[in-house]
């Protein structure tokens, strides 16, 4: 097993009719063609596009109130908030948003695509981490791969769709970490319901919204294995509940930010509906190269960003807003001058502010446990296996079938580790270990190592150094080796699974044969060997208490400390994982910023028109 991207291991692997075997293969293999001749045409029209643009014209220095870099995930709700008529600008505000690619491809939209796109590299950034150590050891050269989206809709475009809220203390702890109440859980479900557009299996004014805007979430509509996943949980003693709601230790169903058998990633959800606004530019393939800021003030008052192979630069009136991801946010700020003192002078970058960006990096690992065998056929599903002519008809005609599924997940467990009962976590702290159901990862919620991001040169093109340092926490592996144990007995002993006949194959991971099979030191080299990330980066510009806060980089309103009118916002600025996916904890970061942004602005506005109003 040489290969960081999941291998698709299902629960079971019941012997089916395949009807076109190699049809999944056929596609892998046309996918980068297409993909190309896509990209091409989409970059030429911009090109010729940027060539006719007004605001586009040489020796002329172009200025904003806003400019947001980087049109990913939080980007995207940044851009439509702060250009919104409703907002605190009242559409006055005029924005720009740059980013590095173009628009999304549209066969993204497909979710079994989800896979194969992982190695594409027309729509992403393929980074990898530096070998690890006592981890990844199945991986090639022991790094794990980290893709990142690129183009309008960022790594929204690139995700598996799994739509979770996480748990309320992981945001009670960043309201501790930031000293600021404003992101308790109860402070923030505003947020999160502003941005979601609800219409799963567990609708209720409560805790979800309805309201036709932001990203459409539904029930995965594959049921393969899922009643006796949820009559497992019940046996042990896990009611069946919504998990996106007030979380608590429990089994429920899978919701995904899937829209009638599409993709629907924060491109059609945010950007799309507003780009006719006539004060929002935006402008793809544009890659920031650097922030500026004055010496002496540290004002963030510009860009330079390079679109298609030309050089400029462009003055922002009130704000510079970092929303270009938890690793290439963090390399930006280097790049401009701002992270660790001693590594910037060692590369010869002028420290204009010495905080520690790059720093705090976290991550979910994974472990995907199985493959488990199963007497029963017909009751799993596999995508590589399953799909057909057929699959591909019913997605076109009826948008339903495998083709709507990214990897045929549909259930979602949330449990207590072991460590966390004897710690006595269990009614304080959230579930630290996250089950998904096929194919069945674990994914250890409350994740204590903490990695680093540094640039290898101050060459902008350059990919950065990363290195999450898996496993250097002590109590991550014993997670994990606590998830592998619940699910192998969750499929083993309980009734709900054993009327199937589920079953661990015999066969010892290879490096772990000299552990006997299911035993803490066997599941313990399997984790080593099998250390999958979950893609969940974050943490690398952290908020915090502010500039007596030794870990911070922004504070809790996500203004760069020391810096005036430079904010970070996306999946840098958590302090710490939530204990889930962190999709959705992003567009809720950003809807937040943006009611900051707004309100303070219409302050300053408010005040300066009270000040004429009484000179006159
Ligand atoms: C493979 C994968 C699977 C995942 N699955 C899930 C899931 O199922 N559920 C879930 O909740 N989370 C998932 N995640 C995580 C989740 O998608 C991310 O946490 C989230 O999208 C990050 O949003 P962001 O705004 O921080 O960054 P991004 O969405 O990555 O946005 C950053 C944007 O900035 C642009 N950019 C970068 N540098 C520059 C520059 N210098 N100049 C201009 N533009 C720039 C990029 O092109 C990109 O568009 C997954 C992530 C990956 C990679």
């Amino acid at each position: 097993m040489a290969s960081t991207v999941p291998n698709v291991l299902t629960l079971g692997l019941a012997p089916q009719a395949n009807i076109i075997p190699s049809l999944a293969t056929a596609f892998t293999n046309t996918l980068p063609l297409l993909l190309l001749w896509y990209g091409l045409r989409d970059q030429n029209s911009d090109f010729r596009q940027s060539r006719n643009s007004q605001n586009y014209q040489k020796n002329v220095v172009e200025e904003y109130d806003f400019i947001i870099v980087g049109g990913g995930s939080a980007g995207s709700v940044l851009a439509n908030r702060l250009s919104s008529k409703g907002g605190g600008g009242g559409g006055n505000f005029k924005i720009l948003l740059l980013e590095n690619g173009g628009n999304p491809n549209p066969i993204q939209s497909i979710p079994a695509t989800y896979t194969p796109m992982l190695k594409v590299p027309q729509v992403l950034y393929d980074y990898y981490t530096v070998p690890q150590n006592n981890s990844c050891l199945a991986l090639k050269e022991q790094r794990s791969y980290w893709p990142r989206g690129k183009g309008l809709g960022g790594t929204s475009n690139l995700n598996s769709m799994i739509y979770q809220r996480c748990n309320r203390h992981d945001y009670d702890k960043w309201a501790e970490l930031s000293g600021s109440d404003d992101w308790k859980f109860d402070n923030i479900l505003r947020n999160f319901k502003n941005v979601e557009d609800y219409h799963g299996v567990y609708y209720n004014e409560i805790w979800h919204s309805q309201d036709g805007q932001g990203l459409y979430v539904s029930t995965a509509n594959n049921t393969h294995l899922l009643d006796e996943f949820l009559e497992a949980g019940k046996e042990i003693g896990y009611e069946h509940r919504d998990v996106n709601g007030d979380q608590e230790p429990s089994f429920g169903r899978l919701d995904f930010s899937i829209k009638n058998g599409r993709r629907f990633g924060t491109y059609p959800a945010f950007l799309k509906p507003v780009m006719t606004r006539p004060n929002l530019i935006i402008y793809r393939y544009s890659r920031v190269t650097k922030i500026h800021l004055t010496e002496k003030t540290k004002r963030a008052y510009g860009v330079t960003y390079i679109r298609h192979g030309v050089k400029r630069f462009v003055r922002a009136k009130r704000e510079i807003i970092i929303s270009a991801g938890a690793i290439d946010s963090a390399k930006l700020l280097q790049l401009s001058g701002i992270g660790p003192k001693e590594h910037l002078d060692s590369l010869g970058i002028k420290c204009l502010i010495d905080l520690p960006v790059g720093q705090n990096l976290q991550d979910h690992v994974t472990s995907i446990i199985g493959p488990f065998t199963i007497e029963t056929p017909g009751k799993t599903m596999m995508l590589s296996r399953d799909a057909s002519i057929r699959s591909v008809l019913d997605f076109i005609s009826e948008n339903k079938g495998i083709m709507t599924t990214p990897s045929g997940s549909n259930g979602i467990a949330y449990i207590h580790s072991s460590l966390s009962r004897q710690r006595g976590n269990v009614t304080s702290k959230s579930p630290d270990i996250q089950i998904v159901l096929a194919p069945s990862q674990i994914v250890p919620g409350k994740y204590s190592s903490r990695g680093e991001i540094r640039l290898a040169s101050a060459d902008p093109m350059a990919k950065p150094i990363l290195d999450p340092k898996y496993f250097s926490h002590p109590d991550d592996i014993k997670i994990l080796v606590d998830g592998l144990k619940f699910a192998v007995n969750l499929a083993e002993t309980t009734k709900a699974f054993r009327k199937l006949g589920t079953r661990l194959i015999n066969r010892p991971f290879p490096g772990c044969e000299k552990f006997k099979l299911r035993s803490d030191q066997y599941y313990e080299c399997y984790a080593r060997h099998m250390t999958l990330t979950e893609y969940h980066l974050c943490g690398t510009c952290s908020m915090g208490k502010g500039q007596e806060d030794p870990n911070a980089v922004v504070d809790s309103k996500l203004r760069v400390l020391h810096a005036r009118g430079l904010r970070v916002v996306d999946a840098s600025i958590f302090p710490e994982v939530p204990n889930g996916n962190t999709h959705a904890a992003v567009l809720m970061v950003a809807d937040r910023a943006s009611e900051y942004i707004l309100d303070y602005w219409a302050r300053v506005d408010n005040s300066i028109r009270r000040k004429r109003a009484h000179r006159s």
